[in-house]
């Protein structure tokens, strides 16, 4: 059978599709009705006036909103498949199920299990699917249908086999800034990742562009859909690389009705702390390193800066004395088995035991220990020094106390080398001084725990109150406020999905960890586009953060993204410059191949701007410019002119575009891409694996091609 290029045929086909989606959307608005009514029916009962009626309300208001939100969400190409079985049963498939008032079912949910087929038939396996069709909308009217017919043999005379295949003019459509949702056109492979069982850690690897982000994606939809009970009060995170990245992602998940899960880029895991500044690589390199681990908790043992190294008290006619040495082993008693604020009650009972054994004078022995008890508690002197010597301590202080060098050396002699101080200390001063970078939330993260929860305090005249929750902001004013949530009991969630998991430094995997530990895992990554240069020890600390969890590995091996051409480029670099690369095979040909322009140095921002001038006028999506981390502005204040006037242009530098996409992409300078850290060939694989469309090179110097025919 032939697909018909009749357009009566596929009009005809349309109208149909049309009045069945109608039917479909005329059921939704009565279950949006009735919603709505329930939410109202809550807030009535808010005003019966006792409280029963209130916890009602909360809970029929909770559901009916959630219950809308979902309906809203899914609104928007609510329809997106049908299935023509061997028997002659058709099924829809939507983005959330619906049923009819006699609770006959009209679209079936693509998480459940009647929906697989539409994912797992193949013309090689049909499992019993005839036609598999896919329905293009926009708002609620059906605009084209594109049908793949799977088994030929079973199809009656009068099936019609309508487009050109949906998935290629779905790759082929423009991108804007945020990434759609691919439920209409998933593949088998990528539906096996997807449905794999919830328990211990799914790893989910494959080459760019291979559709590992919409898959981790809809994964997360699908275990809310299979045990919503559990996740959903568990909590799912998801955590990507950067803010522009959850950007990017965020609008997926709503657009499949899922509005339950917290997403974070990895500056944002802390409640309270919000990074997202980069460190320069040596920096980043050791604060990621779990050497880190060892320091801090050297930190949070310590003496601390400025505390009193000794207590003097007269009391009757004893001179009682703790030296440097005696508050040490106090210290360490008090510490055994515990963190440092929960030791924060015993304190003054532990100094009274300590000075109370120095106790020797009869007129003191006379008297008992309560009298002594009572006598020290009610003296400032006595108080006042117990405040000092263990205040409770809040993990940003400690941070902070790191950034000068007497502090930071006496922690980090024997692990770092001098070069890796100078490297922290030069993150720590300048212009950002006392704001953590991406790479220092895992730092101050480490420290909660190892201080632990900080105790309660009357607080009223504190204005530093270390109970207070804060964002980040970035005035002077309120750089001495900052303050990490200092709770340590709100952070296990009952999923843990990791994008970009490749670049994660073993001090962010200790970080996830925590929050993994009862947890089911999907872990999202590549290798060749890892930014983090110690694999084993990273590898390591995943094995740490899993803690033995079952692994199931998936592997996807088509590229969605790139055009064949510059995929294929790609894949030659990565082949030349990276040990075991995955190499997917890119499935999409335009004709089109990349271009590399090679500049004298003062030529290249003509070059950079007129090369913007002419992808802007061959692609209507985005634009990237991307850059060596150290000339961002230089380029953006290249192109102000142009920034202003396409809207779809952006400056990034390497490590900003992980995981995003554009239809065309021109790098500057790839030779310095490469240089500026040691992952810099990787650094640049990421980034020729961006365009859909155009990739354009501009550079003064052509040292990475000469590289790649050597
Ligand atoms: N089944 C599919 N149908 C339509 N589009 C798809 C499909 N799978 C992936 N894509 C598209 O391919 C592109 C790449 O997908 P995605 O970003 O998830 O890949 P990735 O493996 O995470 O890439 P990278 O590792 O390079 O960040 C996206 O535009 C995505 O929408």
């Amino acid at each position: 059978m032939e697909p018909s290029t009749s357009p009566s045929v596929e009009q005809r086909e349309l109208a149909d599709e049309q009045a069945y989606v109608d039917v479909v959307y005329d059921r939704l608005e009565e279950s949006t009705k009735a919603a709505q009514s329930l939410a109202r029916e809550g807030y009535a009962r808010g005003h019966v006036g006792h409280e029963g009626g209130l916890v009602e309300r909360d809970a029929m208001v909770y559901q009916a909103s959630k219950r809308l939100a979902a309906l809203n969400a899914a609104h928007e190409g609510l329809v997106f498949g049908r299935l023509d079985l061997a028997g002659g049963e058709k099924r829809y498939v939507g983005r959330i199920g619906v049923r009819d008032a006699e609770r006959e079912v009209l679209l079936v949910d693509w998480r459940a299990p009647a929906a697989s087929l539409f994912y797992q038939a193949t013309a090689q396996d049909p499992v019993g699917v005839v036609r598999r069709r896919v329905l293009r909308s926009r708002g609620v009217t059906v605009t084209g249908v594109e049908d793949e017919l799977l088994d030929p043999d079973q199809a009656p005379e009068d099936m019609v086999v309508v487009g050109e295949g949906a998935l290629l003019a779905s790759l082929s459509r423009a991108r804007d800034a945020s990434m759609h949702s691919v439920v209409a056109t998933i593949q088998k492979e990528q539906d096996e990742a997807i449905r794999a069982p919830m328990r211990g850690a799914t790893i989910i690897g494959g080459g760019p562009g291979t559709g590992k982000t919409v898959v981790a994606l809809h994964r997360a939809a699908y275990l809310l859909y299979v045990d919503r009970r559990r996740f959903e009060s568990g909590g799912v995170l998801v955590v990507g690389p950067s803010g522009v990245f959850m950007g990017y992602i965020e609008r997926v998940l709503p657009s499949l009705g899922e509005t339950s899960v917290t997403l974070r880029s990895l500056g944002e895991v802390v409640d309270g702390v919000s990074a997202d500044r980069h460190d320069a690589p040596a920096a980043a390199a050791v604060k990621g390193s779990a050497r880190m681990a060892t320091l801090l908790s050297r930190a949070a043992r310590a003496a601390q800066p400025g505390e009193p190294r000794e207590l003097r008290y007269f009391y009757r006619d004893d001179v009682l004395r703790l030296d440097g040495a005696a508050l040490d082993a106090l210290r360490r008693r008090l510490l055994s088995g515990q963190p440092r604020n929960r030791a924060y009650g015993r304190v003054e009972e532990a100094l009274l035991d300590t000075l109370w054994s120095q106790v020797s004078g009869d007129r003191a022995l006379e008297k008992s220990r309560d009298e002594f008890d009572k006598v020290l508690t009610n003296d400032d002197r006595f108080l006042d020094f117990a405040a000092a010597w263990w205040p409770p301590l809040d993990p940003v202080a400690v941070w902070e106390s790191l950034a000068d060098p007497a502090v930071l050396s006496a922690y980090a002699g024997d692990l770092l080398s001098a070069e890796e101080i100078d490297a922290l200390l030069a993150s720590w001063h300048g212009a950002d001084a006392g704001i953590p970078s991406v790479e220092d939330v895992p730092l101050i993260d480490e420290l909660r725990y190892l201080l632990g929860e900080v105790p309660e305090d009357d607080g009223d005249d504190d204005p530093y109150d270390v109970k207070q929750l804060m964002s980040f902001e970035r005035e002077e004013s309120e750089r001495r406020k900052v303050r990490a949530t200092t709770s340590i009991e709100d952070d296990s969630y009952a999923h843990v999905l990791v994008d970009e998991a490749q670049d994660l430094s073993p001090m962010q995997w200790r970080m996830l960890g925590r929050r993994g530990k009862y947890a089911s895992w999907t872990i999202v990554g590549d290798p060749a586009q890892s930014s983090w240069p110690h694999a084993d020890e990273a590898a390591q600390a995943r094995a740490k953060a899993l803690d033995g969890k079952p692994e199931h590995t998936f592997r996807l091996s088509t590229n969605y993204r790139n055009s064949a051409e510059i995929y294929d480029f790609a894949a030659e670099v990565a082949s030349a410059m990276i040990p075991d690369a995955d190499t997917p095979d890119a499935v999409r040909r335009t004709g089109v191949e990349p271009v590399h322009e090679e500049v004298p140095a003062d030529g290249v921002a003509g070059a950079v701007r007129s090369g913007v001038r002419d992808l802007a006028d061959r692609v209507e999506g985005s634009i990237a410019v991307v850059v060596p981390a150290d000339r961002r502005d230089e380029v953006a204040a290249w192109l102000a002119e142009e920034r202003e006037d396409l809207g779809r242009l952006r400056v990034l530098d390497g490590l900003d575009t992980k995981g995003l996409e554009f239809d065309a992409v021109l790098v500057v300078e790839p030779d310095q891409i490469v240089e500026e850290s040691p992952a810099g060939w990787r650094t640049l694989y990421v980034v020729l694996t961006r365009a859909t469309q155009l990739l354009l090179t501009v550079g003064s110097s052509r040292r990475w091609l000469d590289r790649l025919t050597d």
